[in-house]
């Protein structure tokens, strides 16, 4: 029988450390287990009232679910949640070096043999995911972390669904990394996270989405429905050619993530080690 801890946590259980950032409906911070051994954790604080008003709380109680189940180095584990009477806390795995998107920003955009790298780690992730059965629905640099040696996480199961996913995602926050079949509202598959990989890849070398269109919303909506594509001269025949093999408007023409981890551009900066 799996060893399943009964424990129940309490804030009282944590030593409060520093703020790690400022997500959507709350705080995240660095906390320590009071009693040895000292786990160091991140602790999302989310509250009951923002959830109820903002109807997140079937997601909230989804994305415990699917998360709570899965273990994979590239996966930000959710260790269990605990909630008072105006708060529910996320018992987060602690990403030493943050937000991906902040080094992004920083850099503008990464190297090629880095940006090959994550998308490396990407597509070992997605794999893990789909074997679920999970779909995570919002791949972007905002919802990746970067564990203390450098490794890549993926966070925020805020918008995961068991497949198929046919829900409505109420399109707040950015288009850039919907695919076609999203944005037109059709059934969807876990090859929409096939898309915004491909959208991902293009943004880590380019830096900036590929449909990004800042005369705003439906210029982008046509930009993707069109896969309006172009990449600039910079980019190397082996990304672009990667690119080009994810941004397929027909899911079922995507190439698959075994072969994505099998591309020339991937296997060229595996690290030796493996
Ligand atoms: O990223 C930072 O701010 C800083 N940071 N730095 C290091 C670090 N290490 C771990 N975690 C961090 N942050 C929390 C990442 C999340 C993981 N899972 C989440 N889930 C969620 O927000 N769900 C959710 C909330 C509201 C509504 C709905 Cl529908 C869903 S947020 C870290």
């Amino acid at each position: 029988a799996r060893y399943r801890p009964t424990q129940e946590w309490h804030l009282t259980d944590f030593d409060i450390g520093r703020p790690l950032g400022k997500g959507k409906f709350g705080r995240v911070y660095m906390v320590r287990t009071k009693c040895e051994p000292h786990y160091i954790l991140a602790m999302k604080t989310l509250y009951k009232s923002e959830i109820v008003q903002s109807k997140v709380e079937k997601q909230i109680r989804r994305e415990i679910e699917i998360q709570q189940n899965l273990r994979h180095p590239h996966v930000l584990r959710l260790y269990g949640y605990f909630h008072d009477e105006k708060r529910i806390f996320l018992m987060l795995e602690f990403a030493g070096k943050g937000e991906l998107y902040k080094q992004l920003t920083k850099h503008g955009c990464f190297t090629e043999k880095r940006s090959s790298r994550y998308v490396d780690q990407m597509a070992d992730a997605l794999s893990y995911l789909h074997s679920k059965h999970v779909i995570h629905r919002d791949i972007k640099p905002e919802n990746l972390l970067l564990g203390i040696n450098g490794e890549l996480k993926i966070g925020d199961f805020g918008w995961s669904v068991h497949a198929p996913g046919n829900r409505r995602k109420t399109l707040c926050g950015t288009l850039d990394y919907l695919p076609p079949e999203m944005v037109e509202g059709k059934e969807h598959s876990e090859k929409v996270d096939y898309w915004a990989l491909g959208v991902l890849t293009y943004e880590f070398i380019c830096g900036a989405p590929p449909f990004e269109d800042l005369s705003g919303y439906n210029a982008t909506y046509k930009r993707i429905a069109r896969v309006d594509l172009k990449i600039p001269p910079k980019v190397s025949p082996e990304a672009r050619d990667l690119i080009t093999k994810l941004l397929q408007y027909d899911p079922e023409k995507r190439i698959a993530l075994s072969e994505v981890r099998k591309h020339p551009w991937i296997i060229k900066y595996r690290s030796k080690s493996g």
